[in-house]
């Protein structure tokens, strides 16, 4: 076996305010997020939604210290995952790739290649996989692969997703089970699954077996967690207009508070390191709605981060994959609608790009035809044809 490489997939977070806009803007840009018909709208939509979205998304990450955790913990991951796999007498280099922050994805291949990698595992940080999460980073690189002739000539294999391995499942239980027995009324509480929301087409229409994944998820969860406490599952963090999958974490919470639920403890599912979403929306949020509401007490379950019994199972999955047949990005970036990735413009704070001046041009004259046509009913959308 020559040189052999491991690549954590991650979505990446703004590490300070001024980076919010511009995450923002990669994240809106991504044809796995916002799914449109047309490809020239996808930029100036992006550079739309990302300018309306930002002062109250830095509002957000402001009340958890400024931004996000995640590259730091990710990065602790890899450290803790390099160590074991060490142990486990694996001489393995680990790689962080990011999706809309740094280190980007693009960053990790340059050293990657750097570093004349022979043998790659591709494990994504999302232990259920969804066209927007996993599947986006997988179809990257795939354009990135096809693109690159020195990255075909590296043999990697891809782990899709991992949340029906006993090991993580018992460290989520054994997180769980802690967090019950810190509790006097243990038996009495009510767990509450959170995982993030995807808009509901991405399941009907797309084929996204996220929804199957988060389920039968929970379901293994509880098993090996084997109490009698009573649970439900929800979607928190919707976004947009569209309808999400259900129920809603805050249409949930109060319904669960008049059914008499007086304890309630959150497990965050879809994610394994704490983020804004655990540390601004659940822990703030969420609880300010459930007290609101009733809730006596309201507890949350911590992520992973770099529990020894998850990292553990990260090792062996590596250890499994490297043995195991190899996996191509054709295979797991999933048919059957597929949408093709095409080149991302990164935008950066201080960085003057098209995404700032084009894209913010193009909407305005979008904003100002669309109020054109709202007033007189019959302008410039109806002469271009669109109406
Ligand atoms: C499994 C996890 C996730 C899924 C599925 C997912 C889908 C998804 N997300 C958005 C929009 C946003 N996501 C944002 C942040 C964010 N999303 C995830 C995870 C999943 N997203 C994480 C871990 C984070 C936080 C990273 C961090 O900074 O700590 C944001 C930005 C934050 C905000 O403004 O609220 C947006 C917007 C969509 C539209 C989507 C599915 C289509
Ligand atoms: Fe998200
Ligand atoms: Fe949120």
């Amino acid at each position: 076996m020559g040189r052999v490489g491991v690549l954590l997939l991650n979505l990446g977070g703004p590490e300070q305010l001024e980076d919010v806009r511009p995450f923002l803007y990669n994240l809106f840009s991504d044809p796995e997020i916002i799914r449109l018909p047309f490809r020239w709208l996808q930029n100036p939509l992006a550079w739309l939604i990302s300018t309306l979205r930002f002062t109250k998304s830095q509002e957000n990450y402001k009340a958890i210290g400024g931004g996000s955790p995640l590259r730091r913990i990710t990065e602790e991951q890899a450290v803790a995952l390099e160590e074991k796999l060490k142990e486990k007498g694996h001489d393995v280099q680990i790689y962080v790739g990011m999706r809309y922050w740094h280190p980007f994805t693009e960053e990790a291949l340059v050293r990657i290649k750097r570093d004349q990698i022979e043998q790659l595992v591709i494990l994504p940080l999302y232990p259920q996989f969804s066209i927007s999460t996993s599947g986006s980073s997988f179809r990257l690189l795939e354009r990135l692969w096809s693109e690159d002739p020195v990255l075909q000539k590296i043999n990697y294999t891809v782990i899709p997703s991992w949340y029906d391995r006993p090991g993580y499942l018992r460290a989520m239980s054994q997180l769980i089970a802690e967090e019950l027995d810190h509790c006097e009324n243990s038996e009495q509480i009510h767990l509450f699954f959170s995982a993030h929301g995807v808009p509901l087409n991405y399941v009907e229409e797309a084929g996204d077996p996220y929804q199957k994944e988060i389920e039968t998820c929970t379901q293994l969860i509880m098993e090996t967690l084997n109490r009698p406490n009573p649970h439900t599952l929800a979607y928190q963090s919707r976004v947009g207009p569209v309808e999400w999958l259900k129920p809603y974490t805050e249409e949930a919470i109060p319904q669960l508070a008049t059914e008499g639920v007086e304890n309630l403890m959150v497990v965050p599912i879809s994610f394994v390191s704490e983020h804004i979403e655990t540390l601004e929306e659940i822990d703030m949020e969420y609880r300010h709605l459930a007290e609101e509401s009733g809730i006596k007490n309201f507890y949350r379950v911590p992520a992973l981060n770099t529990h020894p019994v998850f990292i553990e199972d990260l090792a062996d999955m590596v250890i499994e994959a490297l043995d195991g047949p190899q996996v191509k990005f054709a295979e797991v970036a999933h048919p059957p609608k597929k949408t093709k990735m095409y080149p991302q413009e990164r935008w950066e704070w201080g960085m003057t790009t098209t995404a700032e001046v084009w894209n913010g041009r193009l909407a305005m004259i979008g904003i100002v035809a669309v109020l054109v046509e709202l007033i007189i009913g019959h302008g410039p959308l109806h002469f271009v044809g669109l109406l």
